[in-house]
């Protein structure tokens, strides 16, 4: 699954049909793009969100995964949720307030386990500071003088900018924060002195370091570029230790670096970590309420509670409850139908259309007063923490970035290389951008120099485009991990432009600004998290995975206080997820893997997982209906997934680009019609849009038992008054819901011949798309025409026309035996492609034996094209073998032939013939002419199966001899 993400660039039982209804009206997505872009204020203007915010409760009772409803739903739900999770959360809050005002106190909390035990033991103290002096003394002793030099010079160098600084403070736009700062600091000093504490150096040094940096800044480029080179000399002493194996993209400075909290101005306000909202759903009789307790501070606690007497969220929650039970199946709807229905009207449609590459985005961003730096808890250090009630789908920040690649940090031999890589990067954004970066808080070791601080203490690994890195911005440095996060973070690809400015897409594209989307409603005063890295399993589990790839044990609410919903959502998404690469389960066990999905979608849903996590989920059971040639289902599950990485990446995300296609024509998906086991066609798709809250048994094949594959037209619709009838009009006990509902029946027997897949036959997909004058469809109208015309003229007309009528019925006999009958079974319908691929096989064999003959050779044409044709699943599917290449060791068993399947690939099988193998080339020769002299002599079964024959992979037959149907077969090899 990652593998797609990464190649690439992913809601609930509850909500599909919902939302698959919107699916349904989603066709006319295609005709909302009018401009080709997305301001963010028209996504807020979307039917669901309407002034008074009363849509947006009816949003939030019916779906809360659609994109619009996810804005309000989810929000809304959160919102009111998160009061009650104050409450869980005091003690957290108790905590981090405590730290506060230790740290108001002049306590640095990095030092404060230090500090203490030092103060217990004044002798322990002096021992460590001859510890720490004695690091420093382990340098080369060649290299000590020099190295003192350097420290010398470099203080000289900080005192310089000091004066500098002091020079320029008046004029500069720091100053203030630097006073604020100052001030701050020597009130901690002294209160630090009248506890009798050793005073810190690190804000002297922090003084010199960091913002008389940015001062010099200030200076000409020159003057830096010199003074770069003195840095380089001067730290040129220094060599960069081997870096641990901490994470796979290790940092540029592994030094394990102190527990030093940086020095922002802290206040004392209300302070809520991030949670997710408490699994526990509110019901509609108890609406939760705000409770004054559940805010440290008083004034907001009035505030949610005036809120809360507002209603709207209350309402909000009590319909998103019911509706949440109704699809879940825990109890009966109290819902009407038409109240359902009115709920569906509410769901947006108009989900845009990506822009053409490189079109700028209007996307609106936060004001950078939305949210803050605060110190969050003593193991997670700073955070970004909302400062007004943040909608899901908004982009929070987009940060320009300095991005070190894994090469780039690995040609730095020595500490200062590298500082001056990270500083010419800097640079490149701008004095203010540098000042600011250079005011970012970093640790007190000498060896890491400035930047190397600043780069170790807030640097986040990345993966883009294949390639490892590290990346740094102002806002992402103090944005923290969560293993449920609130916010997802993409990155701008820049196609490098040409002579005349215009972006070449052909050329490899460069990292863009990194984007943070809230995914779910982020309330005031709640901490915005990210996934540094999809996290899985148990709490355990996903400390150990951050510690492995990220260098800290995450402390994360969902990690630190686990609760068993959020527990068994992460788990059985660690347990699960790997069945959807699985080929086996992919291909035999269809429905198996459909039902596992479902049962994990509603997990996350309720665990309120709604990343990446989720939308690959939606996908893969996309490329599992595709896999099976079911473009119903794929349709509606693309349709899901689309929304969902809409909300996450916005409209012109790779991901979202790359959905939205298949959406639009699932057969670009990997491994599309490895089977024709569930064909369906599209406008199929209609009729789980229509089953409303029947759509999840349809969908998800319910009622399939774990290899089978029921094909959407199988499903029949009981209309209530006959399906009464059938009862014999028994229906005492039973509500008046239960009368009036229908019933979904699945027609017995085999699925009726499927049509051919034809692309040429095929009507477009856009031809269900009811919205008027569709630019969309306009386009492919043109396009189409044009390919028609230009064919036209190269063949001129008649003459063309007659010839394609002439292949067609050509075709068309070649395909009729295959079209008698299809099979439903699995494994005979993986027979037939396969035998199709080992026509190719011996038509390449006759070739190679120089056989001339040309009756033999046009037949073998014949067959080596329709072979061709129909094994091109198995080629594509060899492109993507983790992901949809069906098992390739299936086996029919004898059992199984012997019930008698009529498919035309097992009568293929059948009357195919084994040749007795041979490792020496000569016999195996022979045996292969054998082969073909017996052929039609004996009845034997067949099946194929692929083996490593002499180091390369073949399609072998295995031979089962009547003899031996029901016993045990013989395996020979071709
Ligand atoms: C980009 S910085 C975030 C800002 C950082 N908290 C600070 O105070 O500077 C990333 C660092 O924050 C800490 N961090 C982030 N998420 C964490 C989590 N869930 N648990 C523990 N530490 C975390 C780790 O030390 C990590 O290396």
């Amino acid at each position: 699954m990652s593998d797609i993400l990464a190649a690439l660039g992913s809601e609930s039982d509850s909500d599909y049909d919902s939302n698959t209804d919107s699916d349904s009206e989603s066709g006319s997505e295609l005709g909302t793009d009018q401009n080709g872009q997305l301001s963010l204020s028209e996504r807020e203007t979307t039917p669901d969100e309407d002034a008074d915010g009363d849509s947006s409760e009816g949003d939030a009772g019916d779906d809360p995964l659609s994109v619009g409803g996810l804005k309000e739903n989810v929000g809304d739900t959160m919102f009111v949720r998160g009061v009650k999770e104050q409450i869980e959360l005091d003690e957290v809050t108790e905590t981090v307030i405590d730290s506060v005002s230790a740290l108001q106190l002049g306590v640095e909390l990095g030092v404060l386990g230090e500090k203490d035990e030092k103060k217990d033991d004044p002798e322990k103290k002096e021992n460590e500071l001859e510890a720490e002096e004695q690091i420093h003394i382990t340098e080369p002793a060649a290299d000590e003088g020099k190295k003192e030099e350097s420290v010398e010079e470099e203080n000289a160098e900080q005192k310089s900018e000091i004066v500098d600084l002091e020079e320029n403070e008046g004029h500069d736009e720091q100053k203030t924060e630097g006073d604020s700062e100052l001030k701050n600091r020597e009130d901690n000093e002294k209160e630090s002195e009248a506890h009798g504490e050793e005073r810190n150096n690190s804000v002297d040094e922090r003084e010199n370091e960091g913002n008389n940096e940015a001062n010099k800044e200030g200076d000409d480029e020159q003057k830096d570029e010199g003074e770069d080179q003195n840095v380089e000399e001067e730290e040129s002493i220094l060599v960069l230790p081997v870096p641990p194996p901490i994470s796979p993209i290790s940092p540029i400075f592994p030094i394990p670096r102190p527990v030093a909290l940086p020095e922002l101005a802290i206040k004392p306000a209300p302070l809520a970590i991030y949670a997710p909202p408490s699994p526990s759903e509110p019901t509609a009789s108890s609406p939760p309420s705000a409770s004054p307790s559940s805010s440290s501070c008083p004034s907001s606690a009035t505030k949610t509670q005036d809120k809360a007497k507002r209603q709207p969220e209350i309402d909000a929650e009590a319909a998103l409850a019911t509706y949440l039970k109704e699809i879940d199946g825990n109890t009966k709807s109290d819902a009407s139908e038409d109240a359902r229905e009115e709920l569906l009207q509410r769901l947006p449609t108009n989900l845009p259309f990506p822009p053409p590459n490189g079109t700028e985005m209007k996307e609106e961003i936060l004001p950078a007063t939305a949210f803050e730096r605060r110190l969050v808890n003593k193991e997670m250090g700073y955070g970004l923490v909302a400062l007004q009630n943040i909608r899901a789908g908004t982009v929070i920040f987009a940060d320009q970035l300095v991005t070190i690649w894994q090469e780039e940090q690995e040609s730095c031999r020595k500490m200062n290389e590298a500082n001056t890589m990270i500083r010419r990067k800097a640079r490149k954004h701008g004095k203010e951008w540098f000042k600011q970066f250079m005011a970012l808080s970093r640790p007190k070791v000498k060896e890491y120099g400035i930047m190397g601080g600043i780069w170790d203490a807030h640097h986040l690994p990345t993966t883009w485009s294949g390639k490892r890195g590290g990346i740094i911005g102002l806002n992402l440095a103090y944005i923290n991990h969560g293993c449920i996060p609130n916010a997802f973070m993409t990155y701008e690809s820049i196609y490098p432009p040409d002579k005349d400015g215009i972006p070449q897409y052909d050329k490899q594209p460069q990292l863009g600004r990194a984007v943070v989307r809230a995914i779910t409603e982020i309330r005031a005063g709640v901490e915005i998290c990210i996934s540094y890295g999809q996290t899985a399993g148990t709490a355990k589990m996903r400390q150990n995975q951050t510690d492995y790839h990220f260098g800290f044990k995450c402390a994360c609410c969902v990690c630190a206080k686990p609760t068993e919903s959020f527990e068994n959502a992460l788990h059985a998404y660690q347990r699960l997820e790997p069945a959807f690469n699985d080929r086996f389960i992919i291909a035999d066990k269809p429905a198996l893997a459909l039902k596992l999905a479902l049962d994990l979608i509603q997990q996350l849903r309720r665990a309120y997982v709604y990343d990446n996590r989720l939308a690959m989920i939606w996908v893969k059971c996309a490329m599992i209906a595709g896999h099976h040639s079911d473009l119903a289902r794929a349709h509606c599950f693309l349709s899901r997934a689309r929304q969902l990485v809409f909300l996450l990446e916005g409209p012109s995300g790779g991901l979202y680009r790359q959905v939205r296609n298949w959406w639009l024509a699932p057969r670009l998906m990997p491994g599309f019609g490895g089977t024709q086991r569930g064909l369906s066609s599209v406008r199929d798709s209609l009729k789980i849009y229509r089953s409303g809250s029947d759509s999840k048994q349809i969908l998800f094949m319910v009622d399939a038992a774990a290899g089978e594959y029921i094909r959407v037209s199988r499903y029949k619709k009981i209309p209530a008054a006959a399906k009464n009838e059938q009862a014999g009009g028994d229906t005492e006990g039973k509500d008046d819901e239960e009368k009036n509902k229908a019933r979904w029946e699945i027609v017995d027997g085999l699925d009726p011949i499927p049509p051919k897949l034809d692309m040429r036959t095929e009507p477009p997909i856009h031809e269900w798309c009811s919205v008027e004058n569709c630019r969309s469809c306009r386009r492919t109208d043109r396009r189409e025409k044009r390919i028609r015309e230009s064919r036209e003229r190269r063949n001129g007309g008649e003459k063309e026309e007659k010839e394609a009528e002439e292949a067609k019925e050509e075709e068309k006999g070649d395909d009729k035996e295959e079209e008698k009958e299809v099979c439903t079974d699995p494994k005979t319908d993986f027979a037939r492609l396969l035998l199709n691929a080992v026509d190719v096989f011996e038509h390449s064999d006759g070739e190679a034996e120089g056989n001339t003959d040309t009756k033999n050779r046009s037949k073998k044409e014949k067959l080596s094209n329709r072979a061709r044709r129909g094994s091109k699943w198995y080629l594509d599917a060899l492109k993507y073998p983790r992901i949809l290449t069906p098992d390739l060791d299936v086996n029919i068993s004898p059992v199984d032939r012997a019930a008698g399947c009529n498919c035309v690939g097992l009568q293929q099988a059948e009357s195919a013939e084994s040749v007795q193998s041979s490792e020496n080339p000569e016999e195996e020769q022979k045996g292969k002419k054998k082969k073909r002299k017996g052929k039609k002599k004996k009845n034997n079964h067949a099946e194929t199966v692929i083996q490593d024959v002499g180091g390369e992979r073949k399609v072998v037959l295995v031979e089962a001899s009547d003899a031996g149907v029901g016993s045990s077969a013989t395996v020979e090899q071709d």
